[in-house]
This record gives structure tokens, C-alpha cells and sequence, in this order.
């Protein structure tokens, strides 16, 4: 009995030991990583989770790690009884892979488990193929040069000035103090979306209720004391709420709050949408994409049957609607306006283009704020440029924004976009077994590359050269490869996507002696290749239009320490944990 029962045991002991050991971290041979993390079942999790409690910067840990091993390419554990992810902070290599490697890496699967219960069936979430294919033909129509600046500029034009009147009466009303920015900066970008993607005609927008709730807002409450005591005080404007079709859209978007650090992002998931909350947002969101739709199938149908023979689409909705009737002629089906695909690409324009404009504005208006030299100068550029509109006193029109070339404002808005870092991580998975920077890389592991890291933010890492693959080699050898100035690479500084004229003759504004070179030096903020940001020109018209409709009207001035920090935290995006605007308003 004895002999059983040690022999039992002993069994016993040997599977648990067994299973013990399989389910440690297994690092990739030659690939640096933190020798702790591979003797505990949790990895590396502890670390960053001790770090991020301090801080609440994930990706200030990410970059760490690549510093920590001197290394472009490190591993970490972050992710139980799964492959290592890699990280790589190096320019070149993101690039090429982005660029040219599309048949070994592919979007995530991590990616479209963190989404699946807000955009199951979107582009970003899909791995590249014909579903993909399908999603980007039904959306293509919506980002030509035409659309952007016949029908999506006037409608961000429309939201800047709701916003830029909102801000008036709260520059009025803080007397010189502090305010918190983000909230009308989301709403200012939710409004943008909203009307690209339904149209002048949407009923509902975020920053109207706002306006009209500061108008019982007593000055007294907010203005500076006797001695000015309060001078570095927040002034805690109320917030107005905004209709239930427009908060669901906020509401979903914000339950990837709840599932972001989920050890299962699916299972989490498959909580969260239980939920009765969820439920009735998702119902609410449903039946408003469903309206819009439906009211861009019966302006086609009027359209038809007019016979003026002008353009009838007024936003994205009508487009895609359009697109979709005539795939389904195309193939001999009819036509599915409320497929999922519909309904998630719909959708998928208000989560992606309100987070990241919005963030990226947040970015914009700190580090303008913190930067006066740069906002001057950009100011004075602007004055230059629509020196009409100084002289009649008004703020510029859409179509001068849109028409006037202004190197500076290009170049402000690309520092922005590589030192804001709203998507600080590229995401790829390796779909077969593949080599990066001459390390073995089997199938299916996670690769992120750090967009705000070395070689774009800070100094490059030091890399063996002859690891590098054949085409940076090649590119290196023709001279092609680019670089910033260690010395300043950290600082925001405008100027430093400016080149003299006779260097970039295409495009650019003659006779001011420098032009914008978009290419001047790395920054990837919108990824590169077949699965770059499919909104991107969409995020240029709105960046340009927010920021020169904001430096024309008012001052940022600098806010306290306290209120200045540069620490982000990331959720679908990488957030300023702190953004807030101290104004003064510019007279022409
Ligand atoms: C400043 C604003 C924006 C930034 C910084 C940004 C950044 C990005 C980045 C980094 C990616 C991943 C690219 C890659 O993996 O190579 C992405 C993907 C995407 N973005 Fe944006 N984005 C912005 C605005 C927008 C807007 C306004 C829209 C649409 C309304 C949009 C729609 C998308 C879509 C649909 C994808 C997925 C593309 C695919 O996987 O095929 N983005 N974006």
C-alpha cells in the first residue's frame, strides 16, 4: 500500500514538476530579456505591473526594456503560457517590415481579440486577405481628394468653430486660470466624425450642450481671487450630457478600458458584453447607425429618380451605401446595407477617428503650450499666409485653410504626430517561421515595434549591422537611410521637418526659402505598407483644420507643473494622463 501510494505521489510530483516546467516563459535563443521573468509562471508581469502602478506608463516600460538589454530586439512575458512578444525599437526595420514583409507579418491576433466585442467585423481587426479586401473596396470611396475637401472639411470646419466659440466664453470666464482640455477636445473630434460620417444633417453633436450649459456659469466662481491665489487653480467647469446615440458611442468605446489589461481579452469580453449596460448601448449605437444608413438609402433612391445629375452623397455613410449597391450589382446579389461589415466599418470610423484625433490634439495643444517659441512662430506663419483674413478680422475660411500652403503648419503637425506618440505601437505577427534582425522568429508570435522609441524619439540603439536585412543593407549603401540629430532628436522643434527649397522642388510653398520634407527624418505614426492608418488623410484635414483655427484664436499659455506632466496612458490609444489649456485670446 505504502508503494502505491509513494509511487502515486511520486507521479504526481513528476506531472506537476512537468507541467511547472512547460508552463514557464520559453525565450527565443539569442533574443535579450529579463532573466527573472523566465523563472515565474507570471513572467514579466509582475515588473510592469510594478512600474505601471508608479507611473501608469505602459509603453514608458515597453521602452525600457530595449534599453535595459542595449538591445533593438528584446522579449518579454507578459502574456501566461504563451510565445514571447518581441519589441523592436528601430525605424529601419519597422519600416521594412511594414513595407515589405507583408507575406511573413500580418496584423495581430492579440488586435482583433482586443476588439472583438466592439468591432468584430472591421478592417483593423481582419488579417489581410479577401475579407479585408472586401472592407477596404466598401469604404475606398470615402477618403479621395475630393470628398475630404468638398464634403469632410466643411464639416470639421463647422466643429472647430463650435468649439473655438466654447473656448471663447471659457477663456471669459477662467480670467487667466487653468481648465481642463480634454473633454472638449474629444468632443470637438467626436463632432468631426460624426459629421463625416453622417453628414451636415446629423442631428446630435457634443459640443453644442456644452456651449449652452456655460451660459449659468457665474464668472465670480472661476475668476482670479483678490491676490490672485488662486491663479494656478483648475477652474471646474460643469459638463452638459450629451444625447444617448452620441454617449453610447463614447460608452462602448470606453469598455475597452475594462478589457485592455484582461489576461483573456476574448473572455473578458464575453463579460463585459453580457452586461444589461453594454446591451443597451450597443442597442442604442445599432439603431443610429441604422437610421443613418437608412437615410442615405432613400437620398439614393431621390437621387435616382432626379434628373439633375448632381453628386447626392453629403457623407461617409452615403458613400459606403453607394459602394455596396454596386458591389452587390457587380457580383448579381442584392444588396446587404446592414451586414456586419456595414454596420462595424460605420462604426469603426467613430472609434478610430475620435480617439486618435482627439489624443492627438490633446498631444498637440500640451506641447504647443509648453513650446511658445514654436507656437509664435507658427502663429505669425498663419497671419502671413491668410493675411486677408487679418486684414478683415475674421478667422481664415475652410477653403483658404485647405488651399494655402503652409510649410510650418505641415512640419507642426508632423512633430506633433512623432512626439505626441497617440499610436505608440505598431503591431505585426509573424505568419510563418521568419527572421527579424537575424534572429529566428517562429510562426505566430506577437512582434511590436515601439513607434516613440529610439531612432525616432531618442537616440538609435547600437545594432549589428550585418543582421539587418538585405534591403535597409541596400538602402544604407545608397545613402537612404534616415536619421535625426542625437543632440536634439528629443526636443520638439518644427523646424526640423523644413529643408531648404532647392533640396525638395515638388510641392511646397516657393519663394519662403525652406518647404515641408515629409520625409526628412523617421516618425511612423500612422504605421507604412498595405495595413497603414486607412484614415490618414482624413487625421491631415482635421489635424490642419483644428490647429489653425486654434493657434488663430488663441494663446496656450504654459499651466503648472503639476498640470504639464508628459505621462500618457494607454488604452486604445496613448493618452496625456493630463491635458489642460490656460488661454488667452489673440487679437488681429
Ligand atoms: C491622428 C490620427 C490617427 C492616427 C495617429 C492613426 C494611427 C493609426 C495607426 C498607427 C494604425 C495602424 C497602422 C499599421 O498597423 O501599420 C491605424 C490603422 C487604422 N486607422 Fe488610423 N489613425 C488616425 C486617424 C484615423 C482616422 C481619422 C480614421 C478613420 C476615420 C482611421 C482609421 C483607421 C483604420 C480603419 C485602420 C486599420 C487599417 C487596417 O488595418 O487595414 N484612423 N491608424
Amino acid at each position: 500500500m505504502i508503494v502505491v501510494i509513494t509511487v502515486v505521489a511520486f507521479i504526481l510530483l513528476a506531472t506537476l514538476y512537468i507541467g511547472y516546467q512547460s508552463a514557464l516563459p520559453k525565450p527565443l535563443p539569442g533574443i535579450p530579456y529579463n532573466a527573472a521573468a523566465v523563472k515565474s509562471l507570471l513572467g514579466d508581469i509582475p515588473d510592469m505591473l510594478a512600474q505601471v502602478s508608479k507611473t501608469g506608463d505602459i509603453v514608458a516600460w515597453l521602452r525600457d526594456q530595449n534599453l535595459k538589454s542595449k538591445s533593438v530586439i528584446s522579449q518579454i512575458f507578459i502574456r501566461p503560457m504563451s510565445k514571447p512578444i518581441i519589441l523592436v525599437s528601430d525605424y529601419e526595420e519597422a519600416r521594412d517590415v511594414m513595407l515589405n514583409r507583408i507575406k511573413d507579418f500580418d496584423r495581430t491576433s492579440l488586435t482583433a481579440e482586443m476588439f472583438s466585442g466592439l468591432l468584430n467585423r472591421q478592417q483593423f481587426t481582419l488579417k489581410t486577405g479577401p475579407e479585408w479586401k472586401f472592407h477596404r473596396r466598401l469604404v475606398q470611396d470615402t477618403m479621395t481628394p475630393a470628398f475630404l475637401s468638398e464634403i469632410a472639411a466643411p464639416g470639421i470646419y463647422n466643429s472647430c468653430l463650435r468649439v473655438v466659440e466654447l473656448w471663447q466664453t471659457k477663456e471669459q470666464l477662467a480670467g487667466g486660470r487653468p481648465f481642463s482640455a480634454t473633454e472638449d477636445i474629444f468632443h470637438a473630434a467626436l463632432d468631426a466624425v460624426l459629421a463625416f460620417s453622417f453628414g451636415p444633417k446629423f442631428p446630435h453633436n457634443a459640443t453644442e450642450p456644452q456651449k449652452k450649459n456655460l451660459r449659468g456659469f457665474p464668472a465670480s466662481e472661476a475668476c482670479l481671487d483678490e491676490h490672485g491665489a488662486n491663479r494656478d487653480l483648475a477652474v471646474p467647469f460643469p459638463h452638459a450630457h450629451i444625447d444617448e446615440a452620441i454617449e453610447s458611442m463614447l460608452e462602448l468605446g470606453d469598455a475597452m478600458e475594462q478589457v485592455k489589461s484582461a489576461p483573456s481579452p476574448r473572455m473578458k469580453w464575453w463579460y463585459v458584453k453580457a452586461t444589461p449596460t453594454f446591451k443597451r448601448w450597443t442597442r442604442i449605437k445599432d439603431a443610429c447607425i441604422r437610421r443613418e444608413i437608412e437615410k442615405a438609402i432613400d437620398a439614393r433612391q431621390i437621387n435616382r429618380n432626379s434628373s439633375t445629375g448632381q453628386a447626392w452623397e453629403r457623407c461617409a455613410v452615403d458613400r459606403i451605401v453607394d459602394r455596396e449597391e454596386k458591389h452587390a450589382q457587380k457580383e448579381g446579389r442584392s444588396p446587404d446595407f446592414f451586414s456586419a461589415a456595414v454596420m462595424d466599418e460605420v462604426f469603426g470610423f467613430v472609434v478610430a477617428g475620435h480617439d486618435t484625433m482627439s489624443t492627438t490634439m490633446c498631444w498637440g495643444v500640451k506641447l504647443l503650450a509648453d513650446h511658445a517659441d514654436a507656437q509664435s512662430r507658427l502663429r505669425r506663419a498663419l497671419f502671413e499666409a491668410y493675411s486677408c483674413a487679418v486684414a478683415e478680422k475674421r478667422a481664415p475660411t475652410v477653403e483658404e485653410i485647405m488651399q494655402t500652403s503652409i510649410p510650418l503648419l505641415d512640419a507642426t503637425i508632423e512633430e506633433i504626430l512623432r512626439c505626441g506618440g497617440t499610436v505608440p505601437i505598431g503591431d505585426r505577427e509573424a505568419t510563418t517561421d521568419t527572421m527579424l534582425l537575424g534572429h529566428r522568429i517562429p510562426k505566430g508570435t506577437l512582434v511590436f515595434f515601439l513607434h516613440n522609441s529610439h531612432s525616432i524619439l531618442s537616440p538609435a540603439l547600437e545594432v549589428d549591422e550585418s543582421r539587418r536585412s538585405s534591403r535597409v543593407l541596400q538602402a544604407k549603401d545608397r545613402g537612404q537611410m534616415r536619421s535625426w540629430n542625437d543632440e536634439d532628436i528629443h526636443q520638439f522643434d518644427p523646424r526640423r521637418w523644413l529643408v531648404p527649397e532647392n533640396k525638395n522642388e515638388e510641392g511646397g510653398c516657393h519663394g519662403s526659402g525652406l518647404v515641408f520634407d515629409p520625409q526628412a527624418g523617421p516618425s511612423i505614426p500612422f504605421g507604412l505598407g498595405i495595413r497603414a492608418c486607412f484614415g490618414r488623410k482624413l487625421a491631415y484635414v482635421e489635424i490642419r483644420i483644428m490647429l489653425a483655427m486654434m493657434i488663430w484664436h488663441f494663446e496656450l499659455l504654459k499651466c503648472p507643473e503639476s498640470m504639464s506632466s508628459y505621462g500618457g496612458c494607454l488604452a486604445v490609444v496613448n493618452k496625456p494622463r493630463d491635458c489642460f489649456a490656460r488661454l488667452r485670446k489673440v487679437s488681429l
